[in-house]
């Protein structure tokens, strides 16, 4: 079963291919859609929501066709958009109970649906208060919870988390994920941040400029896009020979040997050649490749590369390397 299906999906503006041809199944749970900044995330949830028609293709929401149907998608479907869009003056409650009547809800219906979402977002004595003088943490939970306000059966949520600091994020990303948990509700949630998608949802969908780049389930995607730097006091071109013939994927990279990391083993076949060459593990710690070399090509290693003689403090080891550079600066 599928929530959205697109086929072929093309948006494009006079000067810029906003979308082209996106063909995508995203199934029931939380999907992470990642893309730098202008890949067409917001353009394709428009087009989804009905508000934008494509130029090119075709792409169904819970069955309905988004060319004909928008209103009934809109009625089914909860929307958080990107940018600050809360009028300052009213409270929260005000506002939550506005958008569930614009939904639909009657009168009573709309005030209990409202005190159950917000309560459910974590807004509790603030929600009398007049949204302008909400942090932007408060601001983006509300924004959420009018998405959800009229029970929807997907949400498409547009960078949630931008603005928020480390904590917040983490918030945000719990909060998102109950709604499909305590509610099933099925979620689309858009990030430039890969790290932060991976946590939070079952598949992940890459964009860039518009085009898919991949689509596969979250421990598919960080299993491909893994790997394992390990240098050696000694003998690396031997050790490189023996992990290949163990059907290892290995690179050499200045001193450093990365190993694209195909399930748990590899940690054991990487520890046990160095064991048997009899020289020293200076160094093995795992590696998440930047989103930014997932929309370039990815084999290509120059980054990697100047990181050889920088000898520890690699800024292209962002991601889970920093925890080991920190332990080298202390
Ligand atoms: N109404 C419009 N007219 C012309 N170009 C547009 C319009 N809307 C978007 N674009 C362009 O289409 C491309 C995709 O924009 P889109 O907003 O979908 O990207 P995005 O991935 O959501 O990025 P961001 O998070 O920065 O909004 C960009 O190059 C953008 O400038």
């Amino acid at each position: 079963m599928t929530v959205i299906a697109t086929e072929s999906l093309s948006k494009r503006y006079p000067r810029v291919t906003a979308l082209d041809r996106l063909t995508v199944d995203v199934t029931p749970g939380v999907t992470g859609l990642v893309g730098a900044n202008g890949a067409g995330k917001s353009t394709l949830i428009k087009i989804l929501l009905g508000l934008s028609p494509a130029t090119e293709g075709r792409a169904r929401v819970l069955g309905l066709d988004v060319a004909t149907d928008g209103a009934e998608i809109r009625g089914l479907v909860g929307y958080m958009p990107e940018h600050d869009c809360l009028p300052p003056d009213v409270s929260a409650t005000e506002f939550v109970v506005h958008m569930a009547r614009m939904s639909g809800l009657p009168p009573t219906a709309a005030r209990e649906r409202t005190a159950d979402t917000l309560r459910h977002v974590g807004l509790y004595e603030e929600r009398y208060r007049p949204m302008g003088g909400y942090s932007t943490g408060m601001k983006q939970r509300v924004k959420l919870a009018q998405a959800l306000v009229h029970d929807p059966k997907l949400v498409l949520l547009d960078e949630p988390t931008n603005g928020l600091d480390p904590a917040g994020r983490d918030e945000m990303l719990g909060l998102i994920r109950r709604v499909h948990t305590d509610f099933g509700i099925s979620v689309l949630v858009t990030s430039h941040l890969l790290g932060e998608l991976e946590r939070t949802s079952d598949h992940i969908v890459v964009i860039d400029g518009g085009k898919l780049l991949r689509a596969s389930s979250t421990s598919e995607f960080t299993q491909a896009t893994a790997s394992l730097a390990v240098e050696v006091t000694d003998r690396e071109h031997d050790l490189l020979a023996m992990l290949d013939a163990a059907g290892l994927t290995v690179q050499a990279s200045g001193h450093l040997l990365l190993v694209d990391i195909a399930d748990d083993g590899t940690y054991d076949l990487v520890r046990d050649a160095v064991a048997q060459l009899g020289v020293g593990l200076a160094r093995m710690e795992q590696r998440r490749h930047r989103i930014a070399e997932l929309f370039t090509d990815e084999t290509d290693e120059t980054d990697e590369t100047d990181a050889g003689d920088g000898a520890g403090t690699t800024p292209a080891a962002a991601g889970t390397a920093q925890e080991g550079d920190g332990r080298d600066a202390a």
